[in-house]
């Protein structure tokens, strides 16, 4: 087995409260897989997510990208690697328009002139926003602001795109766009969701986190076709919905 993109090893946290989020989480993510982290509320999810790009850093054991250790000292390449897609498109777009925001990242990486309006509009044509490059973000859609906050991080060419939330507060028509952008995609997904059909769409891979640990992780289709799992770890279908046979017709 290739070394993991992404891998998590003993990873415990407590916040500055002395709440423990986390109490020893391992997971790998191999390059190329789209894994789902799902998961009750308050389960650790978000936190773990933020241990990825070293907004926290571990408090036991070690978070490690493609080899690179996330530490103070790394952090610079760390975020190059590691793209979070957060759930407010707000939190991420703060430029005068969408270009100048996705030109962010990859400018303060050097990359000037020609290379650098290449690579937004090659990060924006990904997501279908090259026509709205001009607009102030603020006078986008929630969708379309949530499309341009994919293009900022992947204008970065991530070796993970981490994504907190992604079909939350998107349209039926809106919420398939994205799932067909993402499934497009040849980059390495890591998808925190309660949106457990698109977990089934997009993800092989699904991991249960509970109470700060990983409770059960396996194929998404026999993940969610385990009612007893499921139900322990308060996770509902909706009404009807039969992974089996959904995931038959994928
Ligand atoms: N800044 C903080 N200070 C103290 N405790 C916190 C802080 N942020 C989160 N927590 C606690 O840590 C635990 C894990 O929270 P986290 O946000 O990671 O869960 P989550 O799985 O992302 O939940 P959700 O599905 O509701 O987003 C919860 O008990 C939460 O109350």
């Amino acid at each position: 087995m290739t070394t993991p993109v992404l891998d998590v090893r003993g990873l415990a946290f407590a916040y500055p409260d002395g709440h423990q989020a986390l109490f020893g989480v391992d997971l790998h993510v191999h390059r190329g897989e789209r894994v789902a982290l799902l998961g009750p509320n308050g389960a650790g999810k978000t936190t773990l997510v933020l241990h990825l790009n070293g907004i926290h850093l571990a408090g036991a054991g070690s978070v490690t990208v493609s080899g690179l250790p996330v530490t103070k000292a790394n952090i610079k390449e760390i975020r190059r690697r590691v793209g979070i897609v957060f759930q407010d498109p707000d939190d991420q777009l703060f430029m005068g328009t969408v270009r100048e925001d996705v030109a962010f990242g990859p400018a303060n990486l050097g990359l000037r002139g020609e290379a650098l309006d290449a690579k937004v509009t090659e990060a924006l044509t990904k997501v279908g926003m090259e026509e709205f490059a001009d607009r102030p973000p603020h006078h986008l859609s929630f969708g379309q602001r949530r499309r341009v906050a994919v293009a900022t991080v992947l204008a970065m060419d991530p070796e993970i795109l981490v994504l907190d939330e992604p079909s939350s507060n998107l349209d039926p028509a809106s919420r398939r766009e994205l799932a067909d952008i993402l499934r497009d995609l040849d980059v390495t997904v890591l998808m925190v969701t309660h949106d457990l059909p698109y977990a089934l769409e997009l993800c092989g891979r699904s991991v249960i986190l509970d109470g700060g640990v990983v409770a059960a992780e396996g194929r998404t289709v026999d993940v969610l076709s385990n009612a007893d799992l499921m139900r322990a770890h308060r996770l509902e279908l909706p009404f009807g919905f039969d992974p089996v046979a959904a995931a038959a017709t994928l």
